[in-house]
């Protein structure tokens, strides 16, 4: 059996590899378009930064596992072909801003109609609108070749950060397919493929149509749970109550659970917005404006909590922070990751810097490219001479908070909590202001020190 998977990224990368290291019988090929990418799997510096990736890649490169740019061989030799390519927001034409991009899924569709010389079975790992395997199949079968392909919907629940532990032990695989004989039989391959290591009752199979929109529904309700708490959050804020207390109260209920009740500056990553977003503009085109509006305010809230955590350090800090160095801890869109896609850090400096705010920036993964590169993407940059606002990238926190007037928690990376305060506190400018957009700190301590702490839905 032979596998091949377009697509070398955050999914492609550590799925394939994961597959790779369960199923020795197996061949898996990884292709890419970006050469740099592609040299980086096939090094000692991934291009990703994943706890436990490393040691999964190097148990099985060159053995089982191949990343290659020969996008079109590996297309070839293949039994089963992966399309894990991005599948942006649109950002031009008809449903800009709302709807997914699928021009690269569309590309590969293509290319694997051009190429192909036996029967494949094509599976979408991407995160999809409902009903794109129609789409694909008209693609490959357009080619008017007497080959057959069968198109399964396979959608990835990895989140980043956990992405070794949730690929070994997933609550559940989802394969969607086509209701016929052909259909079963694809399916089947594919359950077989996971069936090396996941518990046959955890394989999920349902029709294409499900799967597809099974997906996005799950991205929408996890976000949805996110953006339901930090609306309590707004309350406690103006109530006296400590939204920790509250989640822990509803989510000991069995019925609500425990997960995803953690309150923060909001929910970022490259998938949640674009996937609801996805899924408000498929209700639209549906002509189902209710539904779309009632998801469409998950979105609508998560920027919100973005915006009013900013309005906050403004107004602490006596109305102004033009020309204040205020210090963010953390860049990326969560810990254990130096992925910045969507990250809340990002808006809430572009925020700070359309105040004039002097920010210093420390992440312990998230290099000072990928920050400026982002920050210049949502347009903080000098209009006239192109040069950049006040931004400073430091390695060291200690380095950034020094002489800050306050400092921003971002990312909720362990080693903050860590962090010797006091030190922190004496090297600060007074009154030290501390803004905890990830509730990892503990503000009574920290107000012993003499900090002016505050958290998200904090008395
Ligand atoms: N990042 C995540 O944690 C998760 C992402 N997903 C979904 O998986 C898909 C991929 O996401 P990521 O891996 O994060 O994206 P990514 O941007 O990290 O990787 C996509 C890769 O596809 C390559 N590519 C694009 N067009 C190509 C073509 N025509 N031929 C060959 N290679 C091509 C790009 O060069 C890039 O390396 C998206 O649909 C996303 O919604 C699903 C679950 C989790
Ligand atoms: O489709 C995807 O891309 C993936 O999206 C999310 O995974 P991911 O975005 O990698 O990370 P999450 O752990 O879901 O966190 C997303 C964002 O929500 C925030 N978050 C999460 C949980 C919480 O309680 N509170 C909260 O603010 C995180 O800090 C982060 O910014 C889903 O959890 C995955 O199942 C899914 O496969």
């Amino acid at each position: 059996m032979k596998i091949c998977c377009i697509g070398a990224g955050y999914v492609g990368g550590p799925t394939m590899a994961m597959i790779a290291h369960k199923c020795d019988d197996i061949q898996v090929t990884v292709v890419d378009i970006n050469e740099k990418r592609i040299a980086a799997w096939n090094s000692d510096e991934l291009p990703i930064f994943e706890p436990g990736l490393d040691d999964v890649v190097k148990h099985a490169r060159g053995k089982n596992l191949f990343f290659t740019t020969e996008v079109d061989k590996g297309i070839r030799e293949a039994d089963i072909i992966f399309i894990s390519v991005n599948t942006p927001t649109k950002t031009y034409g008809v449903g800009a801003g709302k709807a997914a991009d699928l021009k690269y899924i569309e590309l590969c569709a293509r290319r694997i109609a051009e190429v192909a010389e036996d029967d494949k079975i094509v599976v979408e790992k991407s995160t999809l609108p409902v009903r794109t395997a129609e789409s694909i199949r008209r693609i490959l079968e357009g080619a008017g070749k007497s080959i057959k392909f069968q198109v399964l919907s396979n959608p990835e629940f990895l989140a980043e950060g956990t992405a070794v532990e949730d690929l070994e032990a997933p609550d559940r695989v989802l394969i969607g397919g086509e209701d016929s004989e052909a259909g079963d039989k694809a399916v089947q391959a594919l359950v077989d493929v996971y069936a090396h290591w996941v518990p046959r009752e955890r394989i999920l199979t349902t029709n294409v149509w499900s799967s597809e929109l099974s997906k996005l529904t799950a991205n929408a309700f996890l976000a949805q749970r996110i953006s339901s708490i930090n609306a309590i959050s707004e309350l406690c804020e103006a109530t006296g109550a400590d939204v920790d207390q509250v989640a822990h109260a509803i989510g000991t209920d069995s019925r609500v659970g425990p997960k995803f009740l953690k309150s923060s500056v909001g929910f970022g990553g490259s998938c949640f917005q674009k996937d609801i977003l996805n899924l408000v503009y498929l209700c639209e085109h549906f002509g189902l404006p209710e539904v779309a509006a009632y998801w469409e305010q998950v979105v609508h809230m998560n920027d919100h909590q973005k915006e009013r955590f900013v309005k906050r350090i403004v107004r602490t800090l006596f109305n102004t922070v033009s020309g204040k160095k205020i210090a963010v801890l953390g860049f990326a869109f969560k810990k254990d990751t130096n992925d910045t896609r969507e990250s809340p850090a990002i808006y809430v400096c572009r925020d700070l810097l359309r105040e004039h705010a002097q920010v210093a920036i420390y992440d312990p993964k998230v290099n000072e490219e990928s920050v400026l590169r982002d920050l210049e993407e949502v347009g903080t940059f000098e209009p006239d001479n192109g040069k950049r606002k006040h931004v400073s990238v430091y390695q060291d926190p200690y380095e950034a908070v020094k002489d800050a007037h306050a400092v921003v928690i971002l990312t909720e990376w362990d080693e903050f909590r860590e962090l010797d305060y006091q030190r922190i506190f004496d090297t600060m400018l007074k009154p030290a202001f501390i803004f905890d957009g990830r509730n990892i700190l503990d503000l009574k301590e920290l107000r012993k020190i003499g900090f002016e702490a505050s958290g998200i839905g904090k008395p």
